[in-house]
């Protein structure tokens, strides 16, 4: 019997390519609106203090290639093509929908490179990609969330315990795991958005499977609008759990995103550290997702689990 062909349409962020897609792609971010001159060129200096450019347009790449190996491998029925569908910058997910149409796929299964739905992330791209894919008549199946994932949280419960074994024991004896996502505009919570209950539950499953001891959740990278956004940030929190609990040692894992790449190179891996430097406590940061071929059995199995 042939194999069935199938569009597999992996979304995900987006950054820039190069400096010059910097001022675009943070327009494309505020909708359109161009970023004040101070805060394109403070973006712009977070990018070089992280080497330049970030290395998530690669990631993204080689997490979405090894994705569709690993499906073409794992069953017989169907044949995957890749399509990647980027939310800020070429190519965008209207884009991959298209091409998907010219390459004569009429079904198809989608997925976010990020854990946790929200109607700010999750649901925007997969309303994006179902609006064009309804003009062409594509119909594709939505991953929504996959936060819970068993090997998901293995993976990190994994990560958490490799960092633990490297630490001396004082840092073992004395040390809290900042769990974080990206945060969002407080008001997602009046409209009944799971994304801080998901972040909660990721981390709890993660706590119960590495059998971490002292832990708390927080949030990171918050966007610079008046607006109250979900608190608190990791930067207060680590401050406020020294003062009370004088901790030695800090873990941060930044489970809402699965890459390298500026909210984490930057708000975590030098913003935070400043703060650990700044009480007189180690900073450590578990290696991401990134490319594994753990991680990649974890997104395989959520998608396959959508085929049945
Ligand atoms: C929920 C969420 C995720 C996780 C889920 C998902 O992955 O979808 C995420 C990931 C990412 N966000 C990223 C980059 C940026 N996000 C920004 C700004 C914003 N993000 C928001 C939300 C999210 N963002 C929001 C509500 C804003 C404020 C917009 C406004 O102004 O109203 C800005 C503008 C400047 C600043 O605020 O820092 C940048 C540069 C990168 C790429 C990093 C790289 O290039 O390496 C990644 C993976
Ligand atoms: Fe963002």
């Amino acid at each position: 019997m042939s194999k069935k062909k199938i569009g597999l349409l992996v979304m995900a962020y987006g950054t820039p390519y190069t400096e010059e897609d910097i001022e675009p792609y943070y327009t494309h971010i505020r909708h359109g609106r161009r970023p004040a001159d101070e805060q394109l060129q403070d973006l712009k200096d977070r990018y070089a203090a992280i080497g330049g450019i970030s290395p998530l347009a690669e990631i993204t790449r080689s997490q979405a290639k090894k994705l569709t190996n690993c499906l073409n491998k794992v069953q017989n029925n169907y044949e995957f093509e890749l399509f990647i569908g980027l939310k800020h910058i070429h190519p965008f997910i209207e884009d991959a929908v298209e091409d998907m149409n010219k390459a004569g796929i009429k079904e198809a299964v989608s997925i976010v490179l990020a854990p946790h739905y929200s109607t700010f992330s999750i649901k925007s791209y997969n309303e994006r990609a179902q609006k064009t894919a309804e003009k062409y008549g594509i119909e594709i199946t939505s991953v929504d969330h996959w936060y819970d994932e068993p090997k998901f949280i293995d993976f990190w419960a994994d990560q958490i315990q490799a960092v633990f074994e490297k630490m001396p024991q004082e840092d073992k004896d004395n040390v809290c795991v900042i769990f974080s996502a990206h945060s969002l505009p407080e008001k997602i919570l009046q409209h009944g958005d799971p994304y801080a209950e998901q972040l909660s539950e990721t981390a709890k499953l993660i706590v119960e499977k590495a059998g971490i001891k002292e832990y708390a959740v927080g949030w990171q990278s918050e966007g610079q609008t008046p607006e109250p956004w979900l608190g608190p940030d990791v930067q207060d929190l680590t401050r406020d759990l020294f003062n009370e609990k004088g901790y030695k040692a800090f873990v941060y894992c930044p489970v809402g995103f699965v890459a390298d790449h500026l909210e984490v190179l930057y708000d975590n891996d030098v913003e935070c550290r400043i703060v650990c430097e700044e009480v007189g406590a180690n900073y450590y940061r578990p290696a991401m997702p990134n490319d594994d071929d753990g991680f990649i059995k974890v997104l395989t199995e959520v998608v396959m689990k959508k085929l049945k």
